[in-house]
């Protein structure tokens, strides 16, 4: 659905995005991370056909990004990242004039994002709060029904209720079979909505991650106190794999099966049970820090 194949645009001094290459399939959310400056806005604007790469290409729904921009940019639901709307409109005038360029006859589902996002349209776009302007231009993204969205830091500015609603929103629209691309630096939204993720680091892709398999694969640690020695001795002997232990208390990690410290624990008087994963954030944070990996 969506192409990068070794996508180039070098901005002068190391800067921009280099040899890029990722897909992303029909009926898939993929995240698109990285730190700050890394060239993720860079890749987005390439795939809507605003810049011309220097070396590579991209294609959305089949259209090369560059030759068919206006396909490109009619078909998808795009929200950017720093919105710019026409100051002296209401919201009511912008989405009138957006439905208007689509050629859109159907408004149903606009007034129901209206009311969803509790957006008051009336309002002026200059005076609307930046929280205000993204739930405008998150409207704007999905009113036309499209099959492909690329999203910009879609819940930047929003309040937790509405990143809620916007969440629930794009898994929605995943189990209508639509294909989602969006950069974040919430690794909690990333969690709650993708399949898997691409990260990008200095222009270039370092990681492509399924975070279904690296859930399935995430090593869990399991904090366990016991009432005595002779618990501690019976968990030594049982051939579970401790990573620390003190006094009564001993730490115990699993991958995948847990059967195996169920039956040992039965056996045991437990006094204490916690248990300790490592999130996505602790996970990708090699990714951001200034030496990288
Ligand atoms: N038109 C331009 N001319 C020169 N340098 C540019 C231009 N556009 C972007 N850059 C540089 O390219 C790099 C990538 O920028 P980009 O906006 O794509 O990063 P990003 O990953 O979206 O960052 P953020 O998370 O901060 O939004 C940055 O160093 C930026 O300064």
């Amino acid at each position: 659905m969506i192409e990068v194949h070794a996508l180039t645009k070098a901005y002068g001094n190391n800067k921009g995005i280099f040899d890029l290459s990722f897909r992303v399939n029909q009926n898939e959310i993929f995240g698109y991370l990285g730190p700050n400056g890394a060239g993720k806005t860079t890749t987005i604007r390439h795939l809507l056909g605003f810049i011309k790469a220097d070396n590579g290409t991209c294609s959305v729904i089949g259209y090369d990004c560059w030759k068919d921009a206006a396909e490109v940019q009619y078909s998808l639901g795009y929200l950017p990242g720093e919105i710019s709307f026409f100051d002296h409109m209401s919201g009511k005038e912008f989405l009138a004039f957006m439905t208007a360029m689509r050629g859109m006859k159907n408004t149903k589902r606009q007034t129901e994002l209206i009311d969803r996002f509790n957006l008051d349209v009336r309002t002026n776009i200059r005076k609307m709060s930046k929280g205000m302007k993204q739930k405008l231009g998150i409207i704007t993204a999905f009113m036309h029904d499209p099959t492909v969205y690329i999203l910009d830091e879609p819940t930047s500015g929003l309040d937790p209720l509405m990143q809620t609603t916007f969440v629930e929103l794009i898994l929605e629209e995943k189990a209508r079979g639509k294909t989602i691309l969006m950069s974040s630096h919430s690794f909690e939204e990333i969690d709650r909505t993708c399949d898997r993720v691409g990260i990008i680091r200095e222009g270039k892709v370092v990681a492509i991650e399924d975070i279904h398999s690296l859930k399935a694969a995430q090593r869990k640690a399991f904090v366990i106190t016991v009432e005595s020695q002779a618990d501690i001795d019976w968990i030594r002997e049982s051939k579970l794999e401790i990573s620390n232990s003190s006094g009564n208390r001993v730490e115990v990690v699993v991958s995948g099966d847990f059967q195996h410290l169920f039956h040992t624990l039965a056996k045991c008087k437990v006094t204490g049970f916690d248990h300790r994963t490592q999130n996505l954030e602790q996970l990708f944070m090699k990714y951001y820090g200034s030496k990288g990996q």
